[in-house]
């Protein structure tokens, strides 16, 4: 199903984060894509505090965001309430954070994984879905976590 998909990074992940749009928009994606687009160096919080609360406020379903770990731009989306945001090096914890936890934003990192490996666990994140039930719960409790 096409999603509206937000996406950003830091300096460390322009080109794979151009790469993952390009390839989410083939598949029939909307990618709203909000930079930065020059190589200087910059600061991963606003960047992934900026995707997460467009996820946070509906105007996208799901985020993507990356720097050269993905961890510090993951730790700044999970800041912001109503955001799971986790990273992922593999697909199958790609599809378990949707499946299990509901996670609405993928962290990824350049410096870690190829461009191949990164579309494959961005495929798997797009493509697996929540599937409530026992998972539903606990997800409710890390929401009652929030502030
Ligand atoms: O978690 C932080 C990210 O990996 C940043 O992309 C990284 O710290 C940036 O490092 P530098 O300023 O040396 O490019």
């Amino acid at each position: 199903m096409s999603k509206r998909i937000v996406m950003s990074s830091d300096h460390a992940a322009i080109e794979l984060r151009q790469a993952i749009a390009a390839h989410i928009t083939a598949k029939g994606h909307t990618v709203e894509d909000i930079g930065p687009t020059t190589p200087e160096s910059t600061h991963y919080p606003m960047h992934g505090e900026a995707a997460a609360r467009k996820v946070a406020d509906g105007e996208a379903d799901l985020g993507i965001i990356l720097c050269g770990t993905g961890q510090g731009i993951m730790m700044a989306a999970n800041k912001v309430n109503g955001v799971r945001c986790g990273v992922c090096m593999d697909p199958f914890s790609a599809r378990m954070i949707r499946q299990h936890n509901d996670a609405n934003i993928l962290s990824l990192g350049a410096r870690v994984v190829g461009e191949g490996l990164a579309l494959d666990i961005v495929d798997a994140f797009l493509e697996a879905e929540f599937e409530g039930g026992r998972h539903a719960t606990r997800v409710d409790m890390i929401k009652a976590i929030e502030g």
